[in-house]
């Protein structure tokens, strides 16, 4: 069966310095050579640093910025082959919504108007029926619908991206790109808004690339993850995979920063040197050797394809196959991972003896750096 959504191998370079002729010096390597599918109804996960370019992953697939090389395929059909009439129609498939809903809302407008304004554009419910369609979009993402006379301003920021959400969902799409939908909201809103999300997942069938550069959000969204470092996908798993045994050092170290409120064992942090290198200058072969503790002289000459085993999670590191087991991680379920039983039991003090690796004692804590 054809995935909804398949990219393959793009590459998008920002032109960042000119000549006095305007003749490129200088470009920034945003995405650079990136693949992934999304399966209708599932969700995939972008996760990965400020700048890594997630941003610009999201905004090549919908095509609001022409990528350099590479393709999207939605739905079997190559979007750079749309013609006007047909990237129409994929723009009502393909919706999304940002960070800050506030920003994204028009403040002039009402939520009615907000919300009639895609129904009128894609010509999609007749003017007479399109009052009772707000009043059923606003119930579907859990507002009244005495709400619709009400303009952005009035609303709390949980209720703002719900309105930014009902926004999207007003041209029935497949696909909903979620560009960091909850980061800018008090943590106390967010499990309410992914709980929506899910939700409506579960009920209209929707796919999501959810863009995140918390795996700690991820964790109760996604299906599968794709973890990016420097323009690239240094690791992609099924959700529960990667969690509970991550390959990479660079997922492994995301993960090991996510607080656990009663960690089942001591955890380690594991704790990154040096600055995140500059997509305008990546560094050479793996782009991660600058800041990885296992990097050797390959790491720094070769670029590390991304190489999938035989359950598709696939890891773009030499050394996948020596590294040592992904020590006291806390896996998606709160659990120990099979290695990480092992691990603790190798130490006669349990839990205890995992904290003599030299990390954090508190047990509580991810360590402070
Ligand atoms: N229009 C542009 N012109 C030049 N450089 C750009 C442009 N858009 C993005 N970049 C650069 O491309 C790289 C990737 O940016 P992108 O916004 O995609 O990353 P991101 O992972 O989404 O980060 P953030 O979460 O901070 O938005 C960054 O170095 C950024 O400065």
């Amino acid at each position: 069966m054809t995935a909804l959504l398949e990219v393959e191998g793009l590459v998008k370079h920002f032109v960042a310095a000119r000549s006095v002729f305007g003749r490129p010096t200088a470009h920034v390597k945003a995405v650079d050579g990136v693949s992934f599918t999304v399966e209708a109804g599932k969700t995939l996960a972008l996760v990965g640093e400020s700048g890594c370019g997630k941003s610009t992953v999201s905004r090549l697939v919908l095509r609001l910025i022409e990528a350099d090389a590479g393709s999207v395929r939605f739905e079997g059909r190559d979007l750079g082959t749309l013609d006007a009439t047909a990237l129409r129609a994929f723009r009502r498939d393909a919706q999304i919504i940002f960070q800050d809903p506030y920003a994204s809302l028009n403040p002039r407008m009402t939520v009615s108007q907000i919300l009639t304004e895609p129904l009128a554009l894609h010509d999609l419910v007749p003017s007479p029926r399109r009052r009772e369609r707000v009043e059923q979009l606003l119930r579907l993402v859990g507002l009244e619908p005495r709400f619709a006379r009400r303009y952005p301003h009035e609303f709390s920021g949980g209720q703002r991206q719900r309105i930014a959400i009902a926004r999207a969902l007003a041209v029935e799409p497949k696909l909903i790109i979620c560009d960091e939908p909850v980061s800018a909201l008090d943590v106390s809103i967010r499990s309410q808004i992914l709980n929506l999300l899910r939700d409506l997942q579960d009920r209209l069938g929707l796919a999501y690339i959810f863009v995140s550069h918390d795996l700690a959000v991820v964790k109760h969204i996604a299906d599968r993850v794709a973890v990016m470092n420097l323009g690239t996908i240094v690791e992609t798993a099924e959700a529960q995979a990667l969690f509970a045994a991550p390959k990479h050092p660079y997922s492994r170290a995301l993960l090991s920063a996510i607080p656990v409120p009663r960690p089942p064992a001591k955890r380690s942090r594991i704790v990154l040197e040096g600055e995140m290198p500059s997509a305008l200058n990546p560094p050479s072969g793996c782009r991660f050797h600058t800041r990885c503790p296992y990097a050797i002289a390959r790491c720094r000459a070769e670029v590390p394809p991304l190489l999938a085993d035989a359950s598709g999670h696939a890891t773009a590191c030499h050394r996948t196959a020596e590294l040592p087991p992904p020590e006291n991680i806390v896996p998606a379920d709160g659990g120990f991972s099979p290695t990480l039983e092992k691990l603790v039991a190798a130490f006669s003090g349990g839990a205890e003896g995992v904290a003599r690796t030299g990390v954090d004692q508190s047990g509580t804590q991810p360590a402070v750096v």
